[in-house]
Formats: C-alpha cells, structure tokens, sequence
C-alpha cells in the first residue's frame, strides 16, 4: 500500500469524479480520512450507502475545516460560491484544489477567497464520462490518464508537489499548464468536440424529411459517438461554455472557417482538397492510438448501470 499523503481530504461535490477521487484514494490508501461534502440529500445518502468516505457533509465549509486537502468537485459555475464557503476556515497549511474543466475563469473565482495560509493548486483530470453521481464514479477513471496542474508562478512548490504525487498515486500522468494555454487547448480537443456533438444530434432531431426513429434505427457509429458525447450532465457544459468563452469562440471562429472551405470544396468538386484532409487526419488518429492516448475512459466498460443524475 502506498503512503499516506494526507491526513484529512475532503471532497466538495460526489459526482463522477468526486466519488472516483474518493474511491481511488481510498483504494491506493493516500489519506487517513475520507470527508464529503454535497447539498443534494440524494447524493449524500448515495454516498453513505456507497461507503464513498468516512462521513458525509451537507455544508461545504464543516467538512473543509479540519482538512489537509480540499477538492472542489462540482461544475465550473458554483466553484466561486464554494470556494467562498470553504477558504475562511481553512486551516494553515491546507491545500485547496479542483477538477474543473476551465482554469482560467474558475482561478479568478475561487483565489480571492483562499486565505494567505492555504495554498491554492488549481487542477484538471482529463478522464470522464458522459455520465453523473457518484453511482457512475469508479478507482480507475484515472489511471493512465493525464491530470493537468494550472498553478501561479508563486504558489508553494511543496504544495504543488504534494497535488502532483496524490494525483501519480492513483494512476494519472501530471502536466503543468498555465490557465491560459490549458483553456485554448482544451477549448479544441474537448469543448469545441462536446459542442459539435451537441449541435449535430440536436440538427438531426429536428429535422423534418428524416423521422426520429429513423435516425434512431440507422445511426451509424460515427453518429452514435456524437450520441454518446451529446448525453453529458447539462449543467457542466452550460457552466463550461460560459466561463471558457473566449477561448471557445476564438477555437469556433477557426472551425467554422475550415468548414466553410470543405463546404466549398464540395460544392464545386475539389476531391483533392478533401483527399489530402482526410490523409492528414487518419495520420493523427494512428498517431493517437501509437502513443497510447485511445485509452478512454468508458472503455474500461465498468460503468455502473444507474441512471445518470440530472442536475439543474
Ligand atoms: N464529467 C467529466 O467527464 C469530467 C468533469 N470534470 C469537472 O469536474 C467537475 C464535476 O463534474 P462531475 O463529477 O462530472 O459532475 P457531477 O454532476 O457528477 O457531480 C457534481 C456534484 O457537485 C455537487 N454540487 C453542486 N453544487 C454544489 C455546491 N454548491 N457545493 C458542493 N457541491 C455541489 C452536485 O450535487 C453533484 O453531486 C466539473 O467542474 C467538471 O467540469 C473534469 C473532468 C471530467
Ligand atoms: O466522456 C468523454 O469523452 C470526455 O471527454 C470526458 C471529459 C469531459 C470533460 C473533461 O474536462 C475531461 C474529460
């Protein structure tokens, strides 16, 4: 077993991830206590039932307040007030972290309230699934996985040193990014995806020549990906457009560019320029699946059958 790292962790939000930290961490045996914290009674029973931790909170800050670690693990738009709830009881010392999928925004949100005794280590896992609760949580999510460290250029180095070996500890590969440079680049490898998928299936559901269920019966597996993509936690990726903006419209502007010039290559027959496309791309996904990136997550096809929770 390896060795404890923190006495006390606490857990903001038992979701997909909250409830996957809290299994992997317990399983790997890096804390000596398990603390969580969710408002919706539903989950909290959930998660006694599960035997996620060692107690279960309705108030964020009780369950802070003793802490070693404290991860935020809710949607992008309530880490702010969760932050607010936490930081003045947090004890010296103590880390503050979380797993939300913008940086830039959710860091000038949560850092006015981190105390100058705590330290702050802004985190991303880039492990998931369309899926929600703490039903559909599970140790492995992160194993193999990348989990990206946003801290500022000032923050402890023994802190971040201590996020980086919690997050090796149950599996995941660390890279430090600015929150800057983290929000473009996951802005076209995620948040651009996720909105394509939702805007295609959505496109394909109204239309009115082709009928529900034909679209139902004859979807393909390329069309059934974007399905799969397109049933994530709607409140998550409302909060994750909203607070990644920029960087997403900046990444759309582009996309919608490049569509425009394939629109046009079909319209007047450039077979050429399509060809050379679809090369260049089949070269990323083998390259992709040679460095073995194509691990995703709901391939490990141990996802609970429960119902994914659906949040407001
Ligand atoms: N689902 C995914 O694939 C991934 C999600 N993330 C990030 O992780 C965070 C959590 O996502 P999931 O676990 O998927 O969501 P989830 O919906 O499964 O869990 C979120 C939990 O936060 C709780 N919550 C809501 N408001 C709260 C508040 N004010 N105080 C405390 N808890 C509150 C909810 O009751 C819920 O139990 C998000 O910020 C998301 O961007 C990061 C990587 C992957
Ligand atoms: O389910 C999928 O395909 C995902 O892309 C999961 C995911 C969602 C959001 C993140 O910030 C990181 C990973």
């Amino acid at each position: 077993m390896a060795k404890v790292l923190f006495k006390r962790l606490a857990i903001i939000g038992v979701g997909l991830i909250g409830s996957s930290i809290a299994r992997a961490v317990r399983k790997a045996g890096l804390a000596e206590t398990i603390l969580l914290a969710d408002p919706d009674s539903r989950v909290r029973e959930r998660a006694a039932a599960l035997s996620l931790g060692d107690e279960v909170f309705a108030d964020s800050g009780e369950a802070a307040a003793n802490a070693d670690i404290v991860i935020v693990c809710a949607p992008v738009g309530v880490c702010g007030a969760i932050a607010a709830e936490v930081g003045p009881g947090l004890k010296p010392g103590a880390i503050l972290s979380d797993v939300g999928s913008v940086k830039g925004a959710i860091i000038r949100a949560m850092a006015p309230h981190v105390p100058a005794h705590a330290h702050f280590v802004p985190a991303h896992p880039i492990a998931g699934t369309e899926d929600s609760g703490p039903d559909a949580g599970f140790a492995e999510l992160f194993e193999g996985r990348w989990t990206i460290l946003a801290p500022s250029p000032d923050a402890d180095p023994a802190a971040v040193a201590k996020l980086r070996a919690l997050w090796e500890g149950i599996g995941a590969k660390v890279d430090v990014m600015t929150p800057e440079h983290h929000d473009l680049v996951f802005a076209i490898v995620s948040h651009v995806p996720h909105l394509i998928a939702y805007n295609i299936v959505g496109t394909a559901a109204d239309l009115e020549d082709v009928t529900q269920s034909e679209v139902i019966k004859y979807s393909a597996s390329g069309f059934r990906d974007f399905t799969r993509i397109a049933a994530s936690d709607p409140t998550m990726w409302r909060d994750i457009f909203l607070n990644n903006r920029d960087a997403v419209l900046q990444m759309l502007g582009r996309f919608v560019e490049d569509l425009t010039a394939l629109q046009r290559a079909i319209r007047w027959g450039e077979g050429d320029k399509l060809f050379e496309l679809f090369t260049r791309t089949r070269a990323i996904r083998r390259d992709i699946i040679e460095q073995g990136q194509d691990t995703a997550a709901p391939d490990f096809g141990r996802r609970s059958a429960a119902p994914a929770a659906d949040h407001q």
